[in-house]
């Protein structure tokens, strides 16, 4: 990938569309966009253009253009935009054009790549885009669109300043130590080390949320056979999803459905009926049904309001687990199911189906939900982040200054790792902006 080539790539989706959005970025932009359409238009500025082939002159396109000169692009380079016709052959002529003006297709994800190269945007930003194009829900993109705009990149530039200016602080304690000059610099670092320890720290107990709504809820119906999971999950899922039939042990396998609650985006899991049987493909399905009950985010244990509460579903009842009475049509539910007020249900006649949907909306939003402040989304950032804290508490421990110092720039390399931003012409910046050391 090199940033003095000239790249394009249709930017809007493939195939026969009323238009194609093609993008083209790069040093070369505006000699191609003059060879291709007679001459540059107005910055920023939609024009009606004729577009031609360079050599044959061929007319490809009557197409409006957007030109953005460089620094005030996306990607921070010469740039623009081509809104053609959305006919194949459009777009082939018009790619074949570019071609013989020496721009090149674009690599996937190029035109961000050179964003954050020409530091438009930082990593996490970056990686808010592609969550943003791939989001699901309306919480998934408010979550994206926060990271997109910054929110993460703010929080960790911020962090990034100060642990800087700690490094800074102790590079000098150690200068004016060699010099002779008293100072309590040692103490006034490590007093800040351990204060952004602590900060970085609340952010990561989390509870894991921003990368649960990122990825996705697991949520599982476990309960007896019959009970009428499948009929519980096809009812959640408006289709007719499993299959329902009056025999025992209909489901053997897990079957997943994808669910949008209150935002938040759930893959819900109807399991095999849990009971004791011989039969073992069915027993394999027990298994993977407890399985799935303790690898899930939100469980879901059904129970049928005409027969006792069965041991196996009962055992599996943890906090936090939604229970379900069902088929009310039948019989009343019991006021308490392993000590929780069951929700009462009736999947056949739909009772009580809007008040379970209302809670699990809740429960889905209470474990995903959107924060008030923006949240960690990916493993990668609670990884770096995790070590950063690592550092900062080896920092106070360290028995030396130069020690201390040592440990403060791993914790700023892992914050580096996190933003792709922060190097060590920073340190160097604060060291020589904040104090005369005069050497
Ligand atoms: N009367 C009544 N019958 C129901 C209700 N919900 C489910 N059923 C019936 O109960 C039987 C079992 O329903 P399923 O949804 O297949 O139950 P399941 O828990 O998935 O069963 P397994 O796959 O064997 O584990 C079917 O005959 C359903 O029509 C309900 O609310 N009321």
């Amino acid at each position: 990938m090199r940033l003095s080539d000239t790249i394009f790539a249709l930017a809007s989706g493939a195939g026969r569309a009323a238009i194609s959005l093609l993008r083209l970025s790069g040093p070369d932009s505006a000699l191609v966009l003059t060879r291709l359409a007679g001459r540059l238009p107005r910055p920023r500025q939609a024009s009606l253009r004729r577009l031609r082939h360079p050599e044959t002159g061929e007319l490809l396109d009557e197409a409006l253009l957007l030109w953005f000169p460089a620094p005030r692009s996306y990607t921070g380079e010469d740039s623009a935009e081509l809104h053609l016709h959305g006919g194949r052959a459009v777009l082939e002529g018009v790619s074949a054009a570019l071609l013989a003006c020496g721009a090149r297709p674009a690599e996937p994800g190029e035109f961000t790549r050179r964003a954050f190269l020409n530091g438009r945007l930082d990593l996490t930003a970056a990686e808010g885009i592609a969550d943003l194009i791939d989001a699901e829900t309306a919480a998934q993109r408010r979550q994206a669109l926060r990271q997109a705009g910054g929110a993460l990149a703010a929080r960790y530039a911020g962090w990034g300043e100060r642990l800087t200016r700690l490094l800074a602080h102790q590079e000098a304690s150690i200068e004016f130590a060699e010099d002779g000059i008293p100072n309590d610099l040692d103490d006034e670092v490590r007093q800040g080390a351990a204060t952004l320890a602590a900060e970085i720290a609340a952010h990561l107990a989390d509870g894991g949320r921003g990368e649960r709504l990122r990825e996705g809820l697991w949520a599982a119906i476990i309960g007896a056979p019959n009970a009428g999971k499948s009929s519980l999950l096809n009812a959640l899922a408006g289709r007719e999803a499993a299959i329902v039939s009056a025999r025992a042990g209909t489901t053997r396998d897990v079957v997943e459905v994808r669910l949008d609650l209150g935002g938040v985006p759930v893959l819900l899991a109807d399991t095999a009926g849990l009971r004791d049987t011989p039969d073992e493909i069915e027993a394999e399905g027990v298994r993977r049904a407890r399985r799935r009950a303790e690898e899930a985010d939100l469980v879901i244990a059904l129970f049928a309001a005409d027969a006792a509460p069965d041991a196996e579903t009962l055992a599996l009842l943890r906090p936090g687990t939604v229970v379900v009475a069902n088929k009310v049509d039948l019989a009343a539910p019991p006021a308490s199911i392993g000590g929780i007020a069951p929700i009462a249900l009736s999947a056949r006649d739909g009772t009580g189906l809007d008040a379970l949907r209302s809670l699990l909306e809740r429960e889905a939003q209470s474990r995903a939900g959107l924060s008030e402040e923006a949240s960690l989304t990916r493993p990668r950032h609670r990884a770096a982040l995790g070590e950063a804290v690592d550092w900062l508490e080896e920092a106070q421990r360290a028995p030396l200054p130069e020690l201390a110092a040592e440990s403060l720039r791993a914790a700023l390399r892992s914050l580096g790792r996190l933003t792709g931003r922060v190097g060590v012409e920073q340190v160097l910046d604060v060291v020589f902006g904040d104090f005369c050391i005069g050497k």
